[in-house]
């Protein structure tokens, strides 16, 4: 179901994934300021990231049929956000950012508040799961191309890289795919519609946050 959807909608698929940003990253043109900007503003939105992940593993807990095994993939995930947010702890400080003075901007404010209407208990897990996928395929996809063979990316920045961009991250991101997936087989109609509409939405937040990140810097 993901593939074809991917397939229907690469155009921003390939907006969110090869964002100028990234590919500013990746060909070593990034500018530090862009990079700064990023990181603070990141950092605010892996804070409100983590009580939606927390959410999806409530509705994988009240699914009927066994979801014991998608629980366990929603917990590693909140166990890489534990340590994900000791990392922007002390990454930020290296770039002169102080947590305490970042300001959310709109673009992640309107993110975030996409997050939080799908935390509501009447949003169906197969729509939650889906986003969640999503939105982790989008920094594991974008990332890993700052990895490749050939890339440019500057030093200072390739630790950031392999935090989304590592094998363990890619696996996470394929288990939360096969998840998604085997829901959207059993949904009803209705029910794909809105987790299609879930997946655009999360692809455009993504460019939106990418170009949030470009034009501040
Ligand atoms: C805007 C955005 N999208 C996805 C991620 C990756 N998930 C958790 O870290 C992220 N950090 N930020």
């Amino acid at each position: 179901m993901i593939d074809t959807w991917l397939r229907k909608h690469s155009l921003i698929h390939t907006g969110a994934t090869r964002h100028p940003f990234i590919l500013g990253i990746r060909d070593g043109t990034v500018d530090l300021s862009a990079y700064k900007t990023w990181l603070g503003q990141d950092y605010l939105f892996v804070r409100a990231f983590i009580p939606f992940v927390a959410s999806i593993l409530i509705k994988a807990w009240k699914e009927s049929d066994d979801s014991s095994t998608d629980m366990e993939v929603i917990l590693s995930g909140m166990a890489s956000l534990n340590e994900e947010i000791s990392w922007f702890k002390s990454e930020t400080p290296k770039w002169g950012v102080q947590l305490s003075d970042i300001v959310p901007q709109k673009s992640n404010q309107d993110y975030c508040r996409f997050l939080e209407n799908l935390m509501s208990p009447d949003v169906e897990y197969p729509v939650a799961i889906t986003a969640l996928w999503a939105i982790e395929a989008v920094y594991q996809a974008s990332f890993a191309l700052c990895l490749e063979d050939g890339a440019k990316t500057p030093a200072e920045l390739r630790q950031t890289c392999q935090r989304w961009g590592n094998d363990g991250f890619r696996q996470y991101c394929n288990s939360l795919q096969q998840i998604a997936n085997r829901h959207l087989q059993k949904a009803s109609n209705d029910l794909l519609t809105k987790a299609e509409v879930a997946l655009l939405r999360v692809l455009e937040h993504e460019v939106e946050f990418w170009n949030m990140s470009r034009a501040e810097g």
